[in-house]
């Protein structure tokens, strides 16, 4: 840009400087104009002069006639004469070019009006007294005195205006010679500044044809790169949205049917299946969710059937020589591309994002990009929900049993004990406290008494139904929480329960107790109490009866 306005003021100068020499010829010219017109005028001033002698004579010989012959017939020049000679007389003064030329001027003027008087004079007199009579008048020679005088006048300014015509003739040939070779210079340097101001318009133009090739180019990129930010943000824009969704999910499993719905919309024609690791063993993978049109895929993975899992980075096969992965059902397709992601946050597994029907071509690459954008967004989403439940169980399970904690069975006494008044409905407790624990713990250690804990609440977690809650309360007591259960099917519950433990032989290489029991105290609303405090001390009434009576059975109620 500076250069383009740096060659227009460049041009502009030279076409200054070309004006400026086109003026030169036209300046000398004007001169020698001025030297024409002064020799023009000296010509007439002469001529003028010249006019007055002619006229003078043309008088004086018709005066001359008319005085020998008498006849008026003679006097018509010079009735001519007087006409026209007091308007010669005053040009001849008046336009004279120079003061001593204007003062010979009024000189002969004034000699012409004596002469014309004089001629005046004869003629009338030639009328009044006749030829003689005047023929001496004229033969005084006064007449002829002023022609003379007037004759030497003109002469000596027609010398002198010879003389200075032909100066200005000499000057206005010095000046033509001059004016030629400066308007041959002038066209010249007009010539030579044409070529310049040429050679700096063309390289204007070329510098401004390369000016607006760049700008075609940058407009191009510009539009592309609006377009590209344009994509970019509808899929930052779906990427959001679905991490939103994924972040509102209780569980990992809940946010399949959003991952299924969202991937479509940010990878059109793209089909797929999600796997997650399984909680309890991490070389096996769930296959959660699928959308679009997927291929077979097993129900579960192994870490070692897919590549992307074995080498911890994304695995693409987009013909058949490629190595197929071994959860591929179906042999790799020529036409499109196959793409196994894992999802990784925090150097940790969560998942595997298999994808099929990629583009094939350079239009992959993009697809490639965007894919792992949103797996490596995905990962990070499900990491988050994955240590959300892991957190909100933790809060509410007591991690040496897996049973729900006291604080989450204080709750759920609460909400049930409500629930059951609302839809009047029975809730029944049962207070369970294995037998002679202590002994255990002496005999054998705390290892083994809390694996006998975890015994135990694994066979409360088989004996209760869906919808029931099993605590460990404290130390070596549980308690079962049974919604719309009455105090006698409690009762009954509790008795399968308590055989099922007594069955079970604990350790049998002898490393611990051949046989386990446990008693229990069943307590129901609303046949034993109203409220929350209330069940629990008729629960636990009940318990004491059972161990009073000899442990390892069932009481129920008050
Ligand atoms: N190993 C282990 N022992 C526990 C835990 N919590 C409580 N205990 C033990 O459980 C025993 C409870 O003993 P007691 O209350 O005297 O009753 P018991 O020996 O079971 O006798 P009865 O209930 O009368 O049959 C104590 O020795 C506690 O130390 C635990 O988390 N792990």
């Amino acid at each position: 840009m500076r250069s383009a306005r740096h060659l227009k003021f460049v041009a502009l100068a030279v076409f200054i400087v070309m004006v400026l020499i086109a003026a030169v010829p036209f300046w000398l010219n004007r001169s020698v104009n001025d030297l024409l017109a002064q020799s023009r005028a000296e010509l007439r001033a002469q001529q003028r002069l010249d006019d007055i002698l002619t006229s003078m004579r043309d008088a004086e010989t018709a005066q001359r006639g008319f005085v020998i012959t008498g006849n008026d017939v003679f006097l018509e020049p010079y009735e001519q004469v007087r006409r026209t000679l007091p308007g010669v007389l005053h040009d001849a003064k008046d336009k004279a070019p120079t003061d001593a030329e204007r003062a010979t001027a009024w000189r002969i003027a004034r000699l012409a009006e004596l002469k014309l008087a004089e001629l005046d004079e004869t003629i009338q007199l030639r009328r009044r007294a006749g030829f003689e009579a005047t023929e001496r008048v004229v033969s005084s020679l006064r007449g002829k005195q002023y022609m003379d005088d007037m004759r030497r006048l003109v002469a000596a300014e027609d010398a002198r205006s010879m003389a200075r015509h032909d100066a200005l003739q000499a000057d206005l040939l010095a000046r033509s010679a001059r004016s030629f070779t400066v308007s041959v210079a002038a066209t010249a340097c007009n010539i030579v500044a044409l070529g310049i101001l040429l050679l700096l318009i063309m390289r204007m133009l070329r510098a401004r044809r390369a000016i607006a090739g760049q700008l075609e180019t940058q407009t191009g990129q510009l539009a592309e790169a609006v377009g590209l930010t344009t994509r970019h943000n509808r899929e930052l824009k779906f990427v959001a949205e679905m991490l939103r969704a994924v972040e509102a999910v209780p569980s990992v499993p809940d946010a399949a049917p959003v991952i299924a719905r969202s991937l479509p919309k940010l990878l059109p024609g793209v089909s797929g299946t999600l796997f997650l690791l399984r909680d309890e063993d991490e070389h096996v993978l769930d296959r959660h969710t699928q959308w679009g049109t997927p291929s077979e895929q097993p129900s579960e993975i192994d870490i070692e059937s897919c590549w992307s899992l074995r080498h911890g980075a994304r695995y693409r096969t987009a013909s058949s020589n490629d190595l197929p992965c071994a959860h591929y059902r179906r042999p790799v397709e020529e036409t499109t591309a196959r793409l196994c992601i894992p999802l990784v946050t925090h150097d940790e597994l969560v998942g595997m994002l298999h994808l099929e029907g990629l583009a094939a071509g350079p239009a992959y690459e993009e697809q490639e990009r965007l894919a792992v954008t949103v797996a490596e967004q995905l990962a990070l989403a499900l990491g988050n929900a994955r240590l959300r439940e892991s957190l909100r169980r933790q809060s509410v399970l007591d991690p040496l049993t897996g049973l729900f904690n006291r604080r989450h069975f204080d709750a759920a006494l609460k909400r049930e004990l409500a629930r059951a008044r609302r839809k009047n409905v029975p809730v029944s407790l049962v207070l369970v406290d294995i037998d002679h624990f202590k002994r255990v713990n002496d005999d054998y250690g705390h290892a083994v008494g809390d694996a006998v804990l975890r015994t135990i609440a694994q066979q409360l977690r088989l004996g209760i139904r869906e919808g029931d809650i099993a605590c460990r309360y404290g130390g070596e007591e549980m308690v079962l929480l049974l919604p719309e259960c009455a105090a006698a099917d409690a009762g009954t519950r509790a008795e399968a329960i308590r055989i099922a433990l007594a069955a079970i032989v604990p350790h049998p290489e002898g490393e611990g107790p051949q046989k386990v029991t446990a008693s229990f105290g069943v307590a129901a609303y609303p046949a034993h109490a109203q409220d929350a405090e209330a069940l629990f001390w008729a629960a636990d009434k009940a318990l004491y009866r059972a161990k009073q009576q000899g442990r390892n059975r069932v009481m129920t109620g008050a």
